[in-house]
């Protein structure tokens, strides 16, 4: 992990109506971490990933992605920041009627003009790359387990050679060992393509086997960054019940 800053969140605004999200709130992403957002239910981690994934426009305040606030970008600089990442969102987000090969395919169909035959070469490598076997190409999400389903949103995600990764609870409905197996995926991919992960999780297991830093959001707001061990330490009432309650000792002890 460099110290070099990826992605930069200033002064953020979200609100919905007369519902202020985030008030004023900062996040630095370096470059080649996996970084770790937490916070209690609608403290607003979907809404800041959806925010840096400019799905949401601020309220106020600005994103910076190497130092270009992406608000002032021009139609093809945004087109070009849009290839640059992979997304997985909760639950997987696959297309239910395409295949799996198809699916994968999708963000090569919207985004670049090449022959079927290279998107399909180029779909069975990623799916290789994220741990499912070639026969899982031609099946349907719907006779995917839970885990094969989430691997199978890597591989699109992973589509178009990003260097960003966002996840948004990769490993919810996952069983501990299917779990710990998403966590090795994601550290491999990311020592093996060079990535920066960012994800939204609260599984205590998955923070401490990969994050480098993790960020907590309450009050609106990021109340601490830093390494895992650092932040549960840290003395807010919100994150000694999460860190210091039984699952936080058990997931530590582990
Ligand atoms: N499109 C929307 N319209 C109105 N309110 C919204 C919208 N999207 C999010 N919100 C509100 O913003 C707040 C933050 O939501 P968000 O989904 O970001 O929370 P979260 O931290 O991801 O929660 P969880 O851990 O439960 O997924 C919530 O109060 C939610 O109701």
């Amino acid at each position: 992990m460099s110290r070099e800053t990826l992605i930069e969140v200033r002064g953020l605004k979200s609100q919905f109506g007369s519902h202020v999200v985030h008030e004023d709130l900062d996040l630095e992403i370096y470059r080649g971490e996996v970084h770790g957002i937490v916070g209690g239910s609608g403290s607003g981690k979907s809404v800041l990933m959806n925010t840096m994934l400019g799905l949401k426009k601020p309220d106020g305040g600005e994103v910076y992605i190497e130092g270009k606030a992406v608000s002032r970008l021009s139609t093809g600089e945004r087109e070009a920041l849009e290839r640059r990442w992979g997304v997985l969102f909760q639950g997987s987000a696959l297309f239910s009627s395409l295949s799996v090969r198809e699916n994968i395919m999708t963000p090569l169909r919207e985004h670049i003009s090449m022959p079927v035959a290279l998107m399909e070469e180029i779909a069975d490598l990623k799916l290789n790359m994220s741990g499912l076997s070639p026969e899982a190409a031609t099946k349907m999400p719907s006779e995917l387990s839970g885990g094969m389903k989430k691997r199978a949103g890597i591989a699109r995600a992973l589509a178009l050679d990003p260097d960003i990764l966002f996840l948004d609870e990769p490993t919810a409905g996952l069983d501990p060992v299917g779990a710990s197996k998403f966590d090795e995926l994601i550290i491999d991919l990311k020592e093996t393509l060079g990535l920066t992960v960012i994800m939204i999780t609260h599984d205590l297991d998955t923070l401490h086997a990969i994050t480098d830093r993790i960020s907590v959001i309450a009050e609106k707001r990021v109340i601490v960054t830093g390494p895992i061990d650092r932040v549960s330490r840290y003395d807010h009432p919100w994150i000694q019940d999460y860190f210091a309650g039984p699952r936080g000792r058990a997931a530590l002890r582990a």
